[in-house]
């Protein structure tokens, strides 16, 4: 019977942290066990660290995960929790996604303060963003609108939202959730037009493979629903070999057997799109959404991605 805390790596954040004891506290119920068998250990990361620029210009994914990766590696923690959105779709060797939480809504959230909604907003209206594939959507949509970056922590955002720095910004409504803040958002986006990133309000558990001891005890509470979805979604992105320039959207939805996902890549302009759905049994999940990446691929062409990398 092992007596030594379990060591849980997660970035600092309000967000990561709430992610962190939402883990915690299921994997006490499903295993009986006191608080004090999990410890809750806090890294900084380069993209906690950079708040100036947008992450795409930065190097994009990995700049969240890195520094929990190397410990994971050198044994300092038994396993980390995530936003499956910022997790790249390679993992180092010797790790991988052992569970995924079920997941929250999937949608985004408009957080108006000129207007309610992305149609209301006025003529010209200016929308912080510095989410590639938000900023082509809504480019899409309403092309008048003036899209700017905008980063940093959803407080900091809400703050120069209060401030009047932008009419109106976008949010995961599954971050608003878990951070207490559901009354938020002034609209609701529906995914059928407006479709989320891939693994978006996915939580997910990053160990080492092989660690049984560990990987049992988060079988417990991983959610199949989830992880076949999310599957889908990430090798989507992974045929699309998600360069980080390329606006991505994708969402894959469980119903019995079956599988059903729907994705999109756009130019950041937003005057270009192709879109896919494809169906299937789930037990094919990654290989459904890596067939959707290759048929977008293809129907785009390679000067679709040339236009502007
Ligand atoms: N890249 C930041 C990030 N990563 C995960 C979430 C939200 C929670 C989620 O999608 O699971 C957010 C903030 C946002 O997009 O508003």
């Amino acid at each position: 019977m092992q007596t030594k805390p379990f060591r849980i790596g997660t970035r600092g954040s309000p967000l990561a942290l709430a992610q962190a004891s939402e883990t915690r506290a299921r994997l006490m119920v499903a295993h009986g066990l006191p608080e004090e068998m999990f410890e809750i250990v806090v890294l900084s990361t380069k993209g906690d660290r950079i708040t100036d620029r947008a992450l795409s210009e930065i190097g994009g994914k990995g700049l969240f995960t890195e520094e929990l990766e190397d410990q994971l590696l050198s044994g300092d923690l038994d396993f980390a929790v995530h936003s499956s959105k910022d997790m790249p779709t390679k993992l180092p060797e010797g790790l991988f996604l052992s569970a995924f939480l079920p997941r929250e809504d999937v949608r985004d959230a408009v957080v108006g303060r000129t207007a309610p909604t992305l149609k209301e907003l006025p003529h010209g209206a200016t929308v912080g963003s510095s989410s590639l594939r938000r900023q082509a959507l809504i480019r899409r949509i309403r092309p008048d609108i003036n899209v700017i970056t905008f980063r940093g922590l959803v407080d900091t955002r809400l703050r120069k939202l209060a401030d009047g720095e932008v009419d109106a910004t976008l949010l995961a409504f599954a971050g608003l959730k878990r951070l207490g803040k559901p009354e938020i958002p002034t609209e609701l986006l529906d995914p059928s037009d407006f479709p989320p990133a891939p693994a978006q309000g996915a939580i997910c558990i990053e160990s080492r493979i092989g660690d049984t001891r560990v990987n049992d005890l988060l079988d417990a509470i991983n959610d199949r629903d989830t992880f076949d979805a999310v599957s889908c979604e990430r090798a989507f992105l992974g045929a699309l070999d998600g360069s980080c320039r390329t606006p991505i959207a994708g969402l894959a939805t469980v119903e019995g057997d079956a599988i059903r996902f729907a994705g999109m890549i756009l130019t950041p302009d937003g005057s270009r799109w192709h879109d896919v759905e494809i169906e299937g049994s789930r037990t094919e999940a990654a290989v459904l959404g890596a067939r959707a990446g290759g048929t977008v691929r293809s129907a785009a062409g390679s000067d679709f991605f040339d236009s502007w990398n």
